[in-house]
């Protein structure tokens, strides 16, 4: 369904994605590992149009997303959870949520969102920086499931996370998953979080992909000699 090739990202001169390719099926779950600074969060910002691809491309469910622009990539089915969660702090919860409802035309949340998220009804009018780290991001979770995304990148979402919230965000996210059918992309650096939730694990190093193993036949001991420093 997402179809990345050839995909190259640059800060002016400075390339830091030097052409990647992989593909997520519908319904997978694909954790992005790697230490910090080798090209992650630039990815799934530029997967959700913050910053352009100078070369490549890349496709959902055939639809060519590479030119287009943020608001565009969510019409045609990107849903975005940025790193550290991007809540608007003054804006109450259910209006963060109703700012991911603009592509769909919707104006009231839809409710199977709060029953997802029953925290959120309970805080609805309270305002977004009043809310726990956790709290925070399944706001955060539930503004992008707002548009009705076919898939979902979550940049870092376990940062700053206690982790008896980080277990609670895995389960969440897989019946999110499960009862939604769409696919995940995330993008992280706890590799026990990534080994909950993935069903695929791709390892950024220095802006390339140099390992990549489906969750059922990893071997865990080489992946996290890749993330060690
Ligand atoms: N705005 C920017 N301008 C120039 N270079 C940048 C910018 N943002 C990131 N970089 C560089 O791009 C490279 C990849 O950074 P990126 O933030 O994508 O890594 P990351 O794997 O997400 O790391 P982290 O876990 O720290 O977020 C790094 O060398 C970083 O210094």
């Amino acid at each position: 369904m997402l179809s990345v090739k050839d995909y190259h990202v640059a800060y002016g001169q400075s390339e830091v994605l030097h052409g990647l390719n992989f593909d997520v099926k519908p319904k997978e779950i694909v954790a992005v590992m790697g230490r910090n600074g080798m090209g992650k969060s630039t990815l799934m910002k530029s997967l959700i149009g913050m910053i352009p691809a100078i070369k490549g491309e890349v496709q959902l469910d055939d639809v060519d997303l590479t030119l287009l622009k943020s608001h565009q990539r969510v019409s045609k089915g990107l849903g975005f959870v940025p790193q550290g969660r991007m809540i608007f702090s003054t804006m109450t919860v259910k209006e963060n949520i109703e700012t991911g409802l603009t592509s769909t035309g919707e104006k009231i949340v839809p409710n199977d969102l709060y029953e997802l998220f029953p925290v959120l009804e309970e805080m609805r009018n309270r305002r977004g920086g009043n809310l726990s780290g956790g709290q925070q991001q399944q706001l955060a979770i539930a503004r992008a499931l707002a548009s009705k995304p076919k898939l979902l990148l979550l940049d870092e979402p376990t940062e700053g996370i206690q982790p008896s919230i980080i277990r609670e965000m895995a389960r969440t996210l897989k019946k999110i998953r499960d009862t939604r059918g769409l696919s995940i992309v995330v993008s992280e650096q706890v590799l026990s979080f990534a080994l909950e939730i993935a069903d695929r694990i791709i390892v950024l190093e220095k802006g390339e992909i140099v390992h990549q193993e489906e969750r059922a036949t990893l071997n865990e001991a080489k992946v996290a000699a890749y993330l060690s420093v």
